[in-house]
């Protein structure tokens, strides 16, 4: 996957953006307005014009943009087109919600493979996706040719599971412990934190109520 040069913030609303204007397009809208998108997805006109500047001129004045030319432009940057699997390490409470979830509407992403220590679980099928021993993980991931893992065991275990998951060539963590897991350059950590989350938007309500908090 080509990894284009544009800043996090933009690469985390690409997304949000491909779901609405998937939404427009199901909808029957052909075209678009920056503001249009701004009243929809809550980010500011200038923002978006902002992001998607970033990837040529992609808005025509006073006509806006292209919903379908939109939407494959970004169908390729959020690889939409392929099936994308993700492995999950540790069915716990957590895992097990986020694989009952299992990203389906509205994204090429699924949980394919679960691997955790429990030997109830081992060798079962939840939620539709199988359940292998922890100790299969590297072969699994290997020959299933996995690229990208959720990481939901205990804080305890996350470094050695993320040292395995390494071993095993994983290039990205979605990691939900509270760790803050080493890895080589070459792989990528992106860290969920809930607690996080809640702070950043506590923080903003009480310090800029007035303002747009995106
Ligand atoms: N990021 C967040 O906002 C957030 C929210 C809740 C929980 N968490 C974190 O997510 C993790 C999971 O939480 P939970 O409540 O689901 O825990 P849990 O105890 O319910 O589940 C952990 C699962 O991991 C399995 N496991 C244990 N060691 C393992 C190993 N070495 N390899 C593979 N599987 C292993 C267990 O058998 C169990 O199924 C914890 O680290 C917790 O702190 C994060």
């Amino acid at each position: 996957m080509a990894e284009p040069s544009i800043p996090r913030a933009t690469a985390k609303r690409l997304p949000i953006y491909y779901r609405y204007l998937k939404f427009l397009l199901d909808a029957g809208k052909t075209r678009v307005s920056s503001t249009e998108l701004s009243d929809a997805v809550k980010f500011d006109a200038a923002t978006i014009r902002r992001d998607f500047s970033y990837f040529g001129a992609l808005g025509k004045r006073g006509y806006g943009y292209d919903v379908e030319s939109l939407l494959d432009f970004f169908a390729k940057i959020l690889n939409q087109d392929t099936l994308t699997n993700v492995a999950l390490i540790g069915l716990g409470n957590l895992g097990h919600a986020l694989l009952n979830f299992n990203f389906h509407k509205n994204s090429n992403v699924r949980v394919s493979a679960v691997f955790d220590i429990n030997q109830e679980l081992i060798n079962t099928i939840q939620s539709g996706v199988p359940v292998y021993d922890i100790k299969d993980m590297v072969n699994q991931i290997q020959d299933q040719r996995i690229e990208i893992a959720i990481l939901t065991v205990p804080q305890s275990e996350a470094q050695a599971t993320t040292d395995l998951l390494v071993k095993a060539g994983i290039k990205g963590i979605l990691n939900f412990t509270p760790l803050r897991v080493t890895v080589p350059e070459k792989v990528r950590v992106q860290n969920v934190d809930l607690t996080n989350e809640l702070q950043t938007l506590i923080y903003f309500i009480e310090n800029y109520s007035e303002q747009s908090i995106n």
